[in-house]
């Protein structure tokens, strides 16, 4: 099977019987105080937007958070937005090992991420999550849009078994049973099989020994210079064909 890596990518070991995967966990990147503090004002954010629907707050209470809350926000939006590192997503990095701290699924700097703590071993992705109130949809409940996008992103993970990465295709979620929240879930994923450029993988996710829903996917693996197209359009200076950071 032809290994697609972009140049530059060392095989880790593992993963007998397929192309060493294609990304084989998160990246060794320094964590400086400056991206701890990103980190830290991102899981503030979420504590806030928590917080926000959930508490028993006064009228008088909400006015004046939404007061100190809306200056703050208003400071914000007016400066440039800057140049990162990293990608959003593990299916479409070109790295061996991602840096995914902007990703809404995973990324703990990213407010909106829950996020998903994924775990990687050569034949196999589990992530654990627990949701909090901003994700409800039936009542105490994950909302199932938010269960779709962890499969995509765990089986997203997944499909780099195959030694490709690529796009999600489509993504089938079989609701079993309704998914609570404010308990740790368990995704998990595995590759089923691999056609050419067609990835094939298989989830599930847990509560406990129950299976409150399963999802099966399809990506399509990708020649990575369509992706340093994106980041170009996205404003980066991107050398080469790889869209490599
Ligand atoms: C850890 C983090 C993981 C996160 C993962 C998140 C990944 C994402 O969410 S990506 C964002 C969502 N996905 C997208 O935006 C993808 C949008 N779609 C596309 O860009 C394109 O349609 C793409 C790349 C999937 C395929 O396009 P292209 O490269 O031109 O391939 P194309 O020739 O159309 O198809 C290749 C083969 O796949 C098949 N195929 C393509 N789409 C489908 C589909 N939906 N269902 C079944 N088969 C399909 C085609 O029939 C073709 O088969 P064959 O070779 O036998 O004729």
């Amino acid at each position: 099977m032809p290994d697609e890596r972009p140049p530059g990518r060392t095989a880790p070991p593992g993963a007998s019987g397929w192309a060493a995967p294609f990304i084989t966990g998160e990246a060794d990147v320094e964590l400086t105080p400056h991206r701890l503090e990103k980190r830290r004002l991102a899981a503030a954010v979420r504590r806030i937007v928590d917080a926000a629907i959930s508490m028993d707050l006064s009228a008088d209470e909400v006015t004046s958070l939404a007061d100190r809350l809306d200056a703050m926000a208003s400071e914000l939006s007016d400066r440039p937005a800057a140049a990162y590192e990293g990608f959003a997503e593990a299916a479409t990095s070109p790295w061996a090992d991602g840096f995914f701290d902007r990703s809404p699924v995973l990324g703990e700097a990213n407010a909106l991420a829950p996020p998903i703590r994924l775990e990687f071993s050569p034949d196999r992705i589990v992530g654990r999550v627990v949701f909090g109130a901003a994700y409800e949809g039936p009542p105490s409940c994950v909302h199932g849009g938010w269960i779709a996008a962890a499969f995509d992103e765990v089986l997203g993970a997944a499909q780099s078994i195959s030694g490709a990465g690529g796009m999600t295709a489509y993504l089938k979620v079989d609701y079993r049973a309704p998914t609570p929240l404010h308990e740790e879930l368990v995704f998990e994923g595995e590759l089923a099989r691999r056609e050419g450029r067609k990835i094939f993988t298989t989830g599930r996710v847990r509560h406990g020994d129950l299976v409150t829903a399963e999802a099966e996917a399809l990506f399509i693996s990708i020649d990575f210079s369509r992706f340093a197209e994106m980041r170009r359009a996205r404003g980066d200076e991107v050398e080469g064909t790889t869209g490599d950071a």
